[in-house]
């Protein structure tokens, strides 16, 4: 299980601090994939950092905590927490970063990542045993053996991100932590890793995080969601009622934006942009951009507000 606790992150820039991470507190559950959804610009790739406690200048966490809940050898509890959640990567939580290219050493045969990744967090195995292990894992995720006599550039992009999945879960850890794992990929191929990272969750029985603008991906796997806006997490609830009874009017804008079948009304985007995570704006951050915004929206920051069975909404109209 994975808790952020009133989460706060922010870079250092010359002329102060972008705060991309703002009081951000939730939890995912053990056996759930949970999705994290929102525009471009909106935080959701430095939340997964934050989660993951890939902590580095400048980016630094200014409040809050997060805590990685997990079960040491002999099956009792351990608690990690930011600063520490680096003892438990690979084994316990691991991350599959956005761009598969850019992750992978492109010098570096893919059997070598693996030895290499996994023999630096886990201790070093026979190489032979390693070896048997690795292919009897490709297999049953449905990969080709053959794909660790490869170099990076010689994989199509969407097996580099299944070899990716592969190194992040052959460890079986509870937590996995995906950023766009289908950006940049055509449909089928994109189907096919949602399918690939179902299974794993499925296999594993852990809990899953996934990072992504394209709702129709959240729609498809994941069982709750959580809504980004400008830092904030405004809204967070089951996947099911985040889509059929959308709460927070940005959420709403969001959903009634998406295509659906045998309607073709014309759709439209949501109109203004986000504000400056340097300065944000005080009361509600969508405020300028509601077309519901009353002058208490302006002033004072919503409260979170429950509007139904594990769900919440941020927003002064739920009041
Ligand atoms: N190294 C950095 N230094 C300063 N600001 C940064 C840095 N990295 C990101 N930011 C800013 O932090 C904010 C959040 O960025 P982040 O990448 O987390 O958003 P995102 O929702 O994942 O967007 P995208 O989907 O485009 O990756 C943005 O305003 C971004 O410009």
């Amino acid at each position: 299980m994975l808790k952020l606790n009133q989460v706060s992150a922010r870079y250092n820039i010359l002329t102060g601090y972008v705060k991309a991470v703002d009081k951000v507190d939730f939890e995912v559950r053990r056996n759930e994939i949970f999705g994290i959804a929102g525009e471009s610009g909106c935080g959701k790739s430095t939340l997964l950092k934050v989660m993951y406690d890939l902590i580095d200048y400048p980016l630094e966490i200014s409040s809050g905590s997060v805590e990685v809940h997990t079960t040491g050898k002999k099956g009792e509890p351990v608690v990690y927490r930011n600063g520490e959640i680096h003892k438990s990567w690979w084994k316990d939580i691991s991350y599959v970063p956005q761009g598969a290219m850019h992750v992978m050493n492109p010098v570096t045969r893919v059997k070598h990542q693996f030895f290499d990744t996994i023999s630096k967090f886990h201790g070093v195995k026979d190489k032979r045993t390693l070896e048997h292990e690795i292919v009897a894992y490709l297999k049953e995720l449905d990969l080709p053996p053959d794909v660790l006599k490869a170099y990076p550039h010689q994989l199509s992009g969407g097996m580099r991100q299944r070899v990716l999945i592969a190194l992040a879960t052959f460890l079986h850890p509870s937590i996995v932590l995906a950023d766009e794992p289908t950006t940049a990929l055509d449909v089928v191929v994109q189907r096919g890793i949602l399918t690939m990272l179902s299974q794993v969750q499925r296999k594993l029985q852990n809990s899953m995080v996934i990072v992504s603008h394209d709702m129709g991906v959240h729609y498809q796997i994941t069982n709750r969601m959580g809504i980004m806006y400008a830092g904030q997490l405004i809204e967070v609830g089951p996947t099911e009622q985040i889509f059929h009874a959308p709460q927070h009017p940005y959420t709403k804008m969001l959903i009634h934006a998406l295509p659906k079948i045998g309607d073709n009304s014309q759709k439209e985007g949501i109109p203004g942009t986000p504000p400056s995570l340097k300065n944000p704006p005080s009361g509600c951050r969508f405020a300028a951009r509601c077309p519901h915004a009353t002058d208490v929206c302006r002033i004072v920051e919503p409260e979170r507000v429950t509007v139904g069975e594990g769900h919440d909404a941020s927003c002064h109209l739920l009041l």
